[in-house]
């Protein structure tokens, strides 16, 4: 048995001659010294393990855990460059040691612990060690001291039995063995023998707490791969990461290997780096908690948002810090987002003049951003009031509904709180905004907690719905109540008075002749005539009454609170009115007289519901109207069978011109100096089948208000010009025709002119035959119109005669811009010819004004031989009149002055 050596009794080559002879260096893995080192890793719970020999260069690695060294060069070999290889070589902790700066603790390894148990051999030769480190400081205990110790013989139990497998050895067992080999055979097999029984009852031994040891250290190492993020544990000098999970590395991109290599600010982005760096010497060297916020860049460069926290884990009289960190790529998009649509929210803000308000219902405090007061018209700002506050600027008529809807969000009654109110602006004016909001928040007792919503500036809204409302109700000419509202207020009156047991009177007011004024004088004298006729109507009633315009000429009024039975006050404002009208009216520096005819209903007498009572009142003023106008009447039962007729009339004479009822009866015109028929005019009557012959005052106006005025007028003048061309004939004379022309015919001036044409041509008369007669009222609207007009008929050889003259303007003016051929005195001024001085001058002016233009002058309504001979004497040309002829049937006309 060769003697045992001491540790430096072996040199360098008889360690590589020994390793040589093992046939061990540079041999690929084996399984049995794989295991050797895994069971080392294990005993001591080791992250890093390693089985080497040494051949004089380098130590050279045979097996290893958790590490990726092939070898260490002589000089890094720990075990083999100190003076005593055959003890164990523990470091504790190799930062606090004199090996701190050995490229094995300040390398990359960054190892903290670092054992090697070495590999003596039976003579007491150490070729190699079992090496077992850690990267946090740890110390070693007995039992796992020896569980090294057992396996390192184990190692060179494993070598040994290399050397008897030898082809040489196995040569020597054949029978060609030195001298004592075969003993140091079985000495080996023995003591293989014996070392594997001790290691299989400490491994048995300390199974049972490896099995929990290992449990423990399973259960630690899925709760940190469990943990939600990326695991960090940093060590005491806080740059270097010594356990981390798989989150970490997949964060990262880094593998083990480069993780445990790497420091942790490594992993950031460098504007982040010292900020961590502070962060991480705050818990480890002041014992705070942190969280910081930092970008960490992977291995592709990748950069992404992670939040750290790190909190200080004091082990050993050591602390280090511990802590999580969590992608907040998504947090930071949704904060992004969040921010992106602030910025667009508040920048539609500004442009929409939208404030938002947040109510905090438990704390009682309303939150305003910034728009808030810039609605108000102040300088933008953010602020919070308590809910009465806020109640308290709600204008007083508003607080009630406000209270509602509000009231109703919160209890759930209606999905939003929607209010239009009055608050005051910044310089105390009532300003109308818009509400809108929900209950944002409930409790757990569904009560509400937060309501938030939006508030808007809608005055201009407002004012022009105002304004809108206005127009719909009003009437644009004189602003009074138009229909609408009218009936609104009569609703109203109706269910007031039926209330308070009260009466009231509904007035239908209807101006008398104003069609006259209005076509003659022309619209805006019309216009200006019922503006003043408005403020004349206003001024005779209370200003709690309605005075309202119907349209046209028509006006309605309503006296309130009268009682029951007491007509008289509206008896006393109808007296009013009828006065106030016949006070003449200067418009466009003419004086008007105008006059009007009411008609009165009462409620509840007269009806109890608004369309009887309007109904009647105009039953009334029809009444008033057949009355000769300008008066007022109260409706009685008796006035619906006339009203009724007066209805009627317009659908019959519609039918009489289809069924032939209208006629034309003759009156013969005389000339004055001689007493010989000078014309005919032609005078419509009605022939009614039950009530008779009608005279014109019973159907004309029905006719000029209804338009049929246009159809008989072309109908009378076509009848007249074939009679009167059929007497030409038959007396084979002449024989002039005086046609009356409504303004209902002139309006439509070219239909006038074809009728006319259109009579010429059917009858065959010469056109110098026809004259029209126009009255002077008629004549002065549009008077440039008219002009146009006339000379048009003119041209066609018909003439012109002014009807009424003297009761107009009686102004001969304007005759010169017509084609005038004659005008007819009125009869009022013939009347009293003898009588009154007056009227004779009238008279004879007027003649002699008409014979210096060269116009004939016709007097209507002669009755008497004295009227007669006073035309006579002041030179009139020719006369109309009963004292002749009243108006014949044709035939007897025919009979009496044709044959
Ligand atoms: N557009 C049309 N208007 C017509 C037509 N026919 C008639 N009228 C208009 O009706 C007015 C009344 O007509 P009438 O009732 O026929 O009265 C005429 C005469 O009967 C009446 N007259 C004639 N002489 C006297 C008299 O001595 N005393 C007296 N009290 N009345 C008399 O005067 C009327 C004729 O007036 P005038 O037309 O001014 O010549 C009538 O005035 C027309 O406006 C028609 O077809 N179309």
């Amino acid at each position: 048995m060769a003697a045992l050596k001491r540790p430096g009794d072996v040199t360098d080559e008889e360690r590589l001659a020994r390793l040589k002879a093992y046939r061990v260096l540079d041999t690929p893995p084996e399984p049995a010294f794989d295991e050797l080192v895994r069971r080392a890793q294990d005993a001591v719970r080791a992250p890093m393990a390693w089985l080497s020999f040494f051949d004089g260069e380098r130590e050279w690695i045979k097996a290893k855990a958790g590490v990726a060294l092939a070898h260490l060069p002589r000089e890094h070999s720990l075990a083999f460059n100190r003076g005593e290889p055959a003890s164990a070589l523990l470091i504790e902790d190799a930062a606090r040691s004199q090996f701190a700066e050995h490229p094995l603790f300040a390398g990359e390894l960054r190892v903290r612990f670092f054992c090697a148990m070495p590999l003596i051999m039976p003579d007491g030769a150490v070729l190699g060690t079992l090496t077992v480190l850690d990267r946090i400081p740890r110390t070693l205990s007995p039992q796992e001291r020896t569980a090294l110790e057992n396996l390192a013989t184990l190692a060179v139990a494993r070598l040994e039995t290399r050397l008897l497998q030898a082809p040489a050895v196995v040569a020597a067992k054949a029978g060609a063995l030195e001298g004592n080999a075969e003993e140091r055979i079985q000495h080996l097999a023995r003591e293989y023998q014996r070392m594997n029984e001790l290691l299989e009852e400490e491994i048995g031994l300390r199974r049972g707490a490896e099995d929990k040891l290992r449990r423990e250290k399973e259960f630690s190492d899925a709760m940190i791969q469990s943990l939600p993020g990326a695991f960090y544990l940093v060590g005491p000098e806080g740059d270097h990461v010594l356990r981390w999970n798989a989150s970490l590395g997949l964060a990262t991109g880094y593998t083990d290997a480069e993780i445990a290599t790497m420091r942790p600010q490594d992993f950031m982005s460098p504007k982040d780096r010292a900020p961590l760096e502070a962060a991480i010497r705050q818990v480890i060297e002041q014992g705070k908690e942190v969280t910081v916020e930092a970008e960490v860049v992977d291995r592709a460069g990748n950069v992404r948002p992670y939040a750290f926290s790190g909190r200080p884990l004091r082990l050993g009289g050591l602390t280090y810090m511990i802590g999580v960190g969590r992608d907040i790529t998504l947090r930071r998009r949704a904060e992004q987002q969040m921010a992106r649509s602030k910025e667009r929210l508040d920048l539609a803000l500004s442009s929409s003049n939208l404030a938002l308000w947040d109510w905090d219902i438990v704390a009682d405090r309303v939150y305003y951003n910034e728009s808030w007061a810039k609605l108000l018209g102040d300088a933008p700002r953010e602020a919070t009031f308590g809910s009465a506050e806020v109640l308290s600027w709600t204008h007083p008529e508003d607080r009630e509904i406000f209270e509602a809807s509000m009231g109703n969000a919160i209890r759930g009654v209606s999905e939003q709180f929607d209010c239009e109110y009055r608050v005051p602006n910044a310089v105390g004016e009532w300003i109308w905004v818009h509400s809108r909001g929900k209950v944002t928040m409930r409790n757990d007792s569904n009560r509400a907690v937060r309501l938030t919503g939006t508030t808007t500036n809608v005055t201009k809204r407002k004012a022009a719905e105002e304004r809108a409302e206005y127009l719909a109700t009003r009437d644009a000419l004189t602003g009074l109540p138009n229909r609408v509202l009218l009936h609104d207020r009569l609703e109203q009156c109706i269910v007031n008075a039926a209330r308070n047991q009260v009466g009231f009177a509904f007035m239908f007011i209807d101006l008398d002749r104003f069609k006259t004024i209005n076509d003659s004088l022309g619209h805006q004298v019309g216009d200006e005539l019922l503006k003043r006729v408005a403020a004349r109507l206003t001024a005779c009633v209370r200003a709690s009454d309605t005075v309202a315009r119907l349209g046209g000429d028509e006006f309605a009024v309503i006296l309130e609170n009268l009682r029951d039975d007491d007509d008289e006050g509206a008896q006393q404002v109808a007296e009013k009115m009828i006065a106030a009208m016949g006070a003449p009216m200067l418009v466009n520096n003419q004086h008007l007289n105008t006059s009007c005819s009411i008609g009165i209903s009462l409620y509840p007498v007269d009806g109890k519901d608004s369309a009887t009572l309007m109904k009647n009142a105009d039953v009334a003023m029809y009444y008033a109207k057949d009355k000769g106008r300008n008066n007022y009447q109260f409706f009685s039962s008796e006035m619906n069978a006339r009203a009724q007729e007066r209805l009627s009339v317009e659908n019959y004479l519609r039918l009489a011109l289809r069924r032939g009822e209208l006629v034309v009866h003759y009156q013969p015109r005389m000339k004055v100096a001689t007493g010989e028929l000078a014309g005919v005019e032609a005078l419509i009557r009605w022939q009614h089948p039950r009530r008779g012959l009608l005279p014109p005052n019973r159907f004309i106006e029905v006719a000029e208000e209804s338009g049929l005025i246009v159809p008989i007028g072309e109908w009378v003048i076509e009848n007249a010009c074939k009679q009167v061309r059929q007497w030409q004939l038959a007396a084979k004379k002449d024989l002039q025709l005086s046609v009356n022309v409504s303004i209902g015919q002139v309006i439509d001036g070219d239909r006038l002119f074809a009728a006319v044409q259109r009579a010429l041509a059917l009858s065959g008369i010469d056109p110098a035959t026809l004259e029209l007669e126009l009255t002077e009222s008629l004549l002065m609207q549009n008077i440039d119109e008219k002009v146009a007009l006339l000379n048009r008929l003119g041209k066609l050889g018909v003439g012109l005669a002014i009807d009424d003259f003297g009761t107009g303007y009686s102004s001969l003016s304007y005759l010169k811009a017509l084609p005038v051929d004659s005008i007819k005195i009125d009869s009022s001024f013939v009347r009293d010819i003898h009588a009154d001085p007056n009227d004779e001058a009238i008279i004879r002016a007027i003649l002699a004004m008409a014979h210096s233009m060269g116009l004939r002058v016709v007097a209507e309504g002669v009755e008497t031989p004295e009227q007669l001979a006073a035309l006579r004497e002041l030179g009139c040309d020719e006369y109309q009149g009963f004292l002749t002829s009243a108006a014949l049937p044709a035939e007897e006309f025919e009979q009496r002055y044709v044959k």
